[in-house]
């Protein structure tokens, strides 16, 4: 079941409203757990669009935009930007894209998050995709990652990971609570990570008997 966007609400944060309806995942866990890769492989055989709230907040800096140097240097510090930016950002991608099932990436990072993103779009999650991944196997991913990324650095992930426990896992557990949470083994290949989450995404009838 899909979501229909608030228009009133869509309007107010001056975003044109086309009621469209949109079914929307979330996919939490910490920094490197592969949520970014997995993702991807999601996007092949599952037809749904990846939304990453950071690799927005990046194209966002390089765009040149008014808030390109604040965004950069809440990133650098590892810290969470504010709402109304990060959402503004969500709204246009998911408006401006053709389909109408998004793998929202990155995003709640806080309770704020979820709070500002529920009110302004009236959109819930289906469910939340959570990969679940020791520290420090996700620290030895984030240091061997190799992409140029100005906050994979021993200092600011060791304020990534402090961001993740006290902000991000409050949002997990929340949506724990309303039994919305499909919670993943990461610390696994990649390939098996991505059997685990097949199963996740594909509907019950659709599976065979092993
Ligand atoms: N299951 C895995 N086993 C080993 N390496 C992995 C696995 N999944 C992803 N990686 C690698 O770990 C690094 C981080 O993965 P990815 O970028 O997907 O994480 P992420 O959760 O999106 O991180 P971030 O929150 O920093 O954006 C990448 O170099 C990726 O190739
Ligand atoms: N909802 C979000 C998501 C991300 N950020 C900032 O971007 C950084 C990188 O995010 P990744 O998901 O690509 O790791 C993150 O550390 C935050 O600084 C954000 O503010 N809000
Ligand atoms: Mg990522």
């Amino acid at each position: 079941m899909g979501t229909v966007v608030d228009a009133a609400n869509k309007e107010a944060n001056g975003i044109a409203h086309t009621n469209k309806k949109v079914t929307v995942v979330f996919v939490l866990g910490g920094p490197g757990s592969g949520k970014g890769t997995q993702c991807a492989n999601i996007v092949q055989h599952f037809g749904y669009t990846h939304l990453s709230a950071g690799d927005l907040l990046r194209a966002e800096i390089k765009s040149g935009s008014e808030n390109g140097t604040m965004i950069q240097n809440m990133i650098k510090e590892g810290k969470i930007v504010p709402s109304e930016v990060t959402i503004k950002l969500l709204q246009r991608a998911i408006e401006e894209n053709g389909n109408d099932k998004f793998l929202i990436d990155g995003f709640p990072r806080n309770e704020e998050n979820r709070a500002a993103f529920e009110a302004v779009t009236g959109i819930e999650p289906e469910f939340v995709l959570f990969f679940d991944c020791p520290e420090e196997e996700m620290e030895n991913r984030l240091l061997s990652r190799n992409q140029g990324r100005e906050d994979d650095n021993i200092e600011t992930i060791r304020k990534r990971f402090r961001v993740y426990m006290e902000s991000s896992v409050p949002v997990i557990e929340y949506y724990n609570a309303k039994g919305k949470v499909r919670k993943i083994d990461a610390a696994r290949p990649i390939e098996e990570v991505f059997e685990a989450v097949k199963a996740v995404f594909t509907p019950p009838s659709d599976k065979v008997a092993a």
